[in-house]
Formats: C-alpha cells, structure tokens, sequence
C-alpha cells in the first residue's frame, strides 16, 4: 500500500513530482491548493472563504483544511493508497490527520518525502511558474509561513522514523529518479 506525504518549501517540486508518481503508481493525487484553487475559480463556499487567503500566502484555518481532506480521504478511489502534496501543512494538522487514518482504518506505512531546495532556487523557480500567488512579496510571506508552520513537520515525522528526504535540487527526472528508487523499497 502506497501512502506517500510531500513536504517541502513552495516551489520545491511537490506538485510536479507529485503528480507524475501518482500517474505511474495508479493513485490518486491529493494537492490540497489545487482543490483549493479550484474552488477559488468556481467561487464555491469553501473557495470564497478560502480566497484571501490565497491571495496573501496565508494558510487557511485548519478546520476548512481538515474537513476537505477528511472527505477527500473517504473517497473510494483513496482506500488503496494515495499521494498527499500540501497537507499536512501544521503540527495540529498532522495530528489531525494520524487520528483520520485511524479513524478510517488507513493507518500505517505511509511515508514522508521532505523535498530538499534552497531558498534562492526556490524563488527563481516561482517567480518563473507565475502563479497568481507568485508574486516576490507574496512567495517570501509563503516562505516564513512555511519555516513558522510547516518545518516543524519535519522533526515531527522524523521522530516518527518515517521520514525520507530527497535532493529536490536536481533536474526533475533526477529527483524522480530519486523517487522511484524510495517507492519501490
Ligand atoms: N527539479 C526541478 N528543477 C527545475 N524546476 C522545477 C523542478 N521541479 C519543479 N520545477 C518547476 O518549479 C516550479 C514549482 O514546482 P511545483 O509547482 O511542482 O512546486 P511545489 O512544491 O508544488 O510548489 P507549491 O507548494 O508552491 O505549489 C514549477 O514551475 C515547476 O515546473
Ligand atoms: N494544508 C493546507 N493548510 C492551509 N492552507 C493550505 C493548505 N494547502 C494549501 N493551502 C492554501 O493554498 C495555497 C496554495 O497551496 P500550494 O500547496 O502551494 O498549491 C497555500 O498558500 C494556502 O493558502
């Protein structure tokens, strides 16, 4: 069973890479910013609650956060495995989730990716991308939010021995490489 969890800065490569696992794995890629901007676009209620928070880099309150996933995890398609890029994001969010894989009987051998990229790569990679969140003000505010909040997350899976971190300074076929070589071990 493959669970698989992406940590790392904005602009590390989680998405990208994300993406390409869950496509040769066969499993569902759960990108909670994606489901985020999506609802932004379709200007649902949990998108227009969610909207300015995006704007600025801020993260959205967890219990938005945690409903979402709750649900996304209960989904038919997410009982044989899944590849998470963006949640957990908090201490309290990573919490919430070892108590929703008990819950749903989902508990046990996921692994955590930390994505490894410095900070000046990192810019020069979002600036480039040019989402609507890209602006340089607004990345440098995601990366004090992420060193604050989600950094942690690192120690904390860690302590867990279920961390793994992967040079995400590489070329991207290089860190799928990398990838590969974790997944099927
Ligand atoms: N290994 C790489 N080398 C160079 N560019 C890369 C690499 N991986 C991803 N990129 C590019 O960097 C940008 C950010 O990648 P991606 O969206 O996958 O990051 P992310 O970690 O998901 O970011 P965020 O958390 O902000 O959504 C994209 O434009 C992507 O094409
Ligand atoms: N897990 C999350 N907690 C709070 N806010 C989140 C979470 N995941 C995404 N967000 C919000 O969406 C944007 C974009 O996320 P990306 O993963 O970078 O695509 C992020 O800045 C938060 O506002």
């Amino acid at each position: 069973m493959t669970r698989l969890i992406f940590l790392g800065p904005p602009g590390a490569g989680k998405g990208t890479q994300a993406k390409n696992l869950a496509q040769d794995c066969d499993l569902p890629h759960i990108s909670t910013g994606e489901i985020l901007r999506q609802a932004v676009k379709d200007q649902t209620p949990l998108g227009v609650k969610a909207q300015s928070y995006l704007d600025k880099g801020d993260l959205v309150p967890d219990k938005l956060i945690e409903d979402l996933i709750e649900e996304r995890l209960g989904k038919p398609d997410a009982q044989s495995g899944w590849i998470l890029d963006g949640f957990p994001r908090t201490v309290n969010q990573a919490v919430f989730l070892e108590q929703l894989l008990q819950k749903l009987h989902q508990q046990g051998g996921e692994r955590v990716i930390n994505l490894e990229v410095p900070d000046d790569i990192v810019i020069s990679r979002l600036l480039e991308r040019g989402r609507n969140d890209d602006t340089e003000e607004v990345i440098r505010h995601r990366l004090e939010v992420y060193r604050s909040e989600t950094a942690p997350l690192i120690d904390f899976y860690s302590d867990r021995n279920l961390l793994l971190c992967v040079n995400g300074n590489q070329s991207p076929e290089e860190v799928t490489a990398d990838l590969k070589k974790i997944v099927v071990s």
